[in-house]
């Protein structure tokens, strides 16, 4: 979807087809009406949009509150409903037939979903830094300097950070309400979405309620990091997630093969319990095209044994997979980041060399023999000899 293309398709919509008399149709409810109704351009980065989460529609409530910033200057005092209903009237041609109907039926599904299920941690369902968090965590983001966060993380290969983040406490509540909510599924029978195309377990923490609260989380305790250490992947603009658990150990999901996310940027954090193996690979960052290249074996190969409480922090097009849980259980928390501006801006590029390994690697190629093409036509030149 394109802004520029949204400001160009509101402009001067016609009122008939222009091939005779319009059918008289009947009045129109009185709606208000708000001058120029034009988009602006550029975003209005001094006013702060509001919350859109409880509002039911196909799009989601992070689309809604960006496009806010987008209204024209008369929209910005009238009421909330007014601008929601404004803002679904331009969006509505933006999806297809079939994607409006999966997102309103995927819509339908967590409304029944969250009236049916009763929480057990209500504590939970909103951020409480101090309880959710380690000091040493809490603190950095706080002071907010890339130095507080350079002391904070480790960096075991370029591009994956680690860090200790949640309190072993918080570890148990979340485990605690994720088997209560598995449990109360297998009585009730309620057949639910698993978190991915590779996953048969685990469950999205989105659709029983916890969405509000890793907004939150995210607003507030991520984007700070992904702005410093991820910017050329959107990790300023983050403004939508998915957020889930996934669950390895017998009878559960055993390993997870070789991937990128559907994520700009990817917070994976261990929740427990006892178990052995499991480890993360990584194997480079890659674009669209290079996704099945090569890794480069000094730089780009990491393996990583998960620990509960610490985070681990990469791109989502950073490749990975997840070795056997050969004993225990393991369960990790999982949120997909995503920048709605980076992916419309990544359709009209072409070289990816800010992050993609290959890239980098093709244009440093390009540029060594480009020097040493020069170098040679210099020396036929007679350039160089002391005669
Ligand atoms: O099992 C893990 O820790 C990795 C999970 C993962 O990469 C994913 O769900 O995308
Ligand atoms: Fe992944």
């Amino acid at each position: 979807m394109s802004l520029e293309g949204i400001v160009e398709r509101r402009e001067g919509s016609p009122a008939g087809n222009g091939n005779g008399p319009v059918a008289k149709q009947p009045a129109p409810p009185a709606r208000p009406t708000y001058g120029d109704r034009r988009l602006r351009l550029n975003p209005n980065t001094e006013h702060k949009p509001e919350r859109y989460d409880d509002v039911q529609s196909e799009y989601d409530s992070a689309i809604i509150s960006y496009l806010e910033r987008h209204l024209p200057p008369s929209m910005l005092d009238v009421s909330r409903d007014a601008k929601v209903e404004f803002m679904k009237e331009i969006l509505s041609p933006y999806l297809p037939e079939g994607e409006r109907n999966r997102v309103q039926r995927h819509k339908e599904y967590r409304k029944t979903l969250m009236s049916a299920y009763q929480p057990l941690h209500k504590e939970l369902y909103s951020l409480h830094p101090s309880a959710f968090f380690v000091p040493s965590f809490l603190k950095a983001i706080n002071d907010s300097t890339e130095e507080s966060f350079r002391n904070l993380l480790s960096e075991p290969s370029p591009g994956i950070y680690t860090f200790r983040m949640f309190q072993p406490s918080f570890c148990e509540l979340l485990l605690d309400e994720v088997e209560n909510f598995e449990k109360w599924v297998n009585t009730v029978k309620f057949k639910i979405m698993r978190p991915n195309t590779m996953n048969k377990y685990g469950a999205v923490l989105d659709d029983f309620g916890l969405e509000a609260m890793l907004n939150k989380l995210i607003e507030e305790f991520v984007s700070p990091l992904a702005k410093v250490f991820f910017p050329e992947v959107g990790g300023s603009t983050l403004d939508s997630h998915h957020g889930f658990v996934v669950e390895y150990g017998k009878d559960k999901d055993v390993e997870l093969g070789f991937h990128v996310d559907d994520a700009e940027v990817t917070l994976n954090v261990c929740l427990g319990k006892d178990f052995f193996g499991g480890d993360l690979f990584f194997r480079g960052i890659r674009c669209d095209k290079h996704v099945n290249t090569e890794a480069q074996p000094e730089q780009e190969i990491l393996d990583y044994s998960h620990v509960p409480g610490q985070a681990v922090l990469h791109r989502g097009r950073h490749r990975h997979g997840a070795r056997p849980t050969t004993s225990g259980h393991r369960i990790n928390m999982l949120l997909w980041c995503r920048s709605s501006v980076f992916r419309e801006m990544k359709k009209y590029q072409k070289d990816f060399s800010s992050w993609c390994g290959e890239c980098q690697r093709e244009k440093k190629e390009r540029h060594s023999q480009s020097v040493a093409a020069t170098k040679l036509a210099f020396f036929k030149a007679g350039g160089g000899s002391n005669t």
